[in-house]
């Protein structure tokens, strides 16, 4: 059997304006499998829309960027579903589910087709979005709505969204963001583990405990890369 292609992230010569006004001037970074990297900096440094251009989510104005292997992003403060009619479970199952080409990883035909929601698959996704919510302590919460978690319990329920499917790339814009102590530690040691497993992990933080725990950390000062440390 052939072997997976390990994966990639690699973005050159980025730079992208928001309404007009530049944001991010050329860019180069490259991201390595297995490693934890804290991407960092001020207030409005860029850090949030440098990940989402690594997400593909934002297209960049130039540059390019190189991206290998399933991505998922968690993103800050996820506030528009909160108003939707979905419990906790039916979060994490979108994380199963979120791209239209391909099922959940694990459950996909040899030839990367979509294969049909059997019974064995459905029981295969249940396994894992359990997984994914017992990870982040909300499996006890699964079937409650959204809508009536606080912002931390939100919040764990999006980063079990982002891990459900093993993601080989996970992007993660200020995950601790309204999270207490001990679910701030059950996150950043998540964050070891998917790294651990072999997966590209970024994590937009302003936290210092998350620095240091990160092996490599990246900062942004006025749009611009000023080093990448470790
Ligand atoms: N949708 C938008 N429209 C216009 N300008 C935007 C938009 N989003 C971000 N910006 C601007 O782009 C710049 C970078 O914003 P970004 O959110 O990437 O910074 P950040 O480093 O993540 O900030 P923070 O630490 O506050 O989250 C800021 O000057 C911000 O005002």
């Amino acid at each position: 059997m052939a072997s997976m292609p390990s994966p990639t992230l690699a973005a050159t010569g980025i730079s992208f304006a928001h309404s007009g006004a530049d944001v991010l001037h050329d860019v180069t970074v490259r991201l390595r499998p297995g490693e934890l990297t804290a991407l960092a900096g001020p207030n409005g440094s860029g850090k949030s829309t440098l990940l989402e251009v690594l997400a593909g989510a934002l297209p960049p104005r130039r540059g390019t960027v190189r991206r290998v292997g399933d991505a998922a992003l968690v993103v800050q403060r996820p506030s528009a579903p909160a108003t939707l009619p979905v419990t906790a479970r039916d979060v994490a199952v979108m994380g199963a589910w979120r791209r239209s080409s391909a099922g959940p990883r694990g459950a996909r035909g040899s030839a990367g087709r979509r294969p049909r929601a059997g019974r064995s698959s459905r029981a295969a996704t249940r396994g894992a979005v359990d997984a994914a919510l017992d990870r982040v302590g909300m499996l006890d919460q699964a079937a409650r709505p959204l809508a009536e978690l606080s912002g931390g319990q939100r919040q764990r329920v999006f980063l079990a969204q982002g891990i459900v499917r093993s993601p080989d790339i996970l992007l993660l814009d200020e995950p601790a963001a309204g999270l207490d102590e001990h679910s701030t530690a059950r996150m950043h040691a998540i964050l070891a583990e998917e790294a651990a497993r072999g997966a590209i992990v970024v994590c937009v933080t302003h936290d210092g405990a998350a620095i240091a725990a990160a092996d490599r950390t990246i900062r942004l000062a006025g749009g611009r890369l000023l080093a990448a440390e470790r």
